[in-house]
């Protein structure tokens, strides 16, 4: 049962170091259901470590982080759907040999739905893995995570690889692949590619939050576009 009050993430006050370097300091968010939350910043500024400990892969940091309510740990794994910045697959697999591994490993992936969205994407049930170029791996691992019915989607970089003409479709797989039960956090630096889907953009600066906004109330504020703004904020 999804408890539906709850919002899908909450971090506070969270602080990472690594060793004597601080790669996130005092992030405080909320999460709701049922937005897709683009996590933007310059190279450095802290994305991956905060998804990291979002997917419980980082545990040693201060402060709290919940997902669903519950603290991050092996219970809040099961209920989110990560897309890695790289594959994770044996060698000698084939991509229908991953979705039935998928099919035993989690409870709410739906085999069927993958193998329609491979098929959609041109990608061959039979071929292995290994022998995909990387765009191709890309939109196949992409087709993995959107077939779970998860909480909480978490994608890092999901469209580095892909080429122009199938970032759209798969924009437009994440939008109608994810529930108002559940939300979507995507890390990118493609930003004027994506930002059509955000409804929250949240921009982090050498491990700080410096904006969390809406994305209409945004362009409304700067009457810009939110690559325009990056680009401006951001700028060496
Ligand atoms: N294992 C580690 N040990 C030491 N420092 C680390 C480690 N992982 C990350 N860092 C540092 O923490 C900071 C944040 O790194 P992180 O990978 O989270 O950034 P990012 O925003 O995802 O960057 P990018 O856009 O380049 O992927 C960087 O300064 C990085 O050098």
């Amino acid at each position: 049962m999804k408890e539906n009050n709850v919002p899908s993430a909450v971090i506070k006050n969270l602080t990472k170091s690594y060793g004597g370097f601080t790669a996130l300091r005092d992030v405080n968010l909320v999460l709701p259901k049922g937005k897709i939350i683009g996590l933007l910043g310059p190279n450095g500024s802290g994305k991956t470590t905060l998804i990291k400990i979002l997917t419980g892969l980082i545990t040693n940091y201060q402060g709290e982080v919940l997902v669903e309510g519950r603290p991050v740990g092996a219970d809040t794994k099961a209920l989110i759907s990560y897309l890695p910045d790289r594959n994770y697959f044996a060698d000698w697999m084939r991509a229908r040999d991953a979705i039935f591994l998928f099919s035993d490993m989690y409870a709410d992936f739906n085999g069927a739905k993958a193998f329609q969205m491979i098929d959609r994407l041109g990608l061959n049930a039979n071929q292995k893995i290994k022998s995909m170029s990387k765009g191709m791996i890309d939109k196949f691992q992409l087709c993995l995570v959107m077939s779970r019915e998860a909480h909480l989607y978490v994608l890092d970089e999901p469209l580095g690889g892909v080429d122009p003409a199938a970032r759209d479709f798969i924009l437009d797989t994440v939008l109608k692949n994810y529930s108002e039960d559940s939300s979507v956090i995507i890390s990118t630096h493609l930003i004027s590619d994506v930002e059509r889907i955000f409804d929250t953009v949240i921009f982090l600066k050498q491990g700080e939050i410096m904006l969390c906004d809406e994305i209409d109330t945004l362009r409304e504020k700067t009457q810009k576009s939110v690559d325009q703004l990056f680009r401006e904020v951001f700028k060496c």
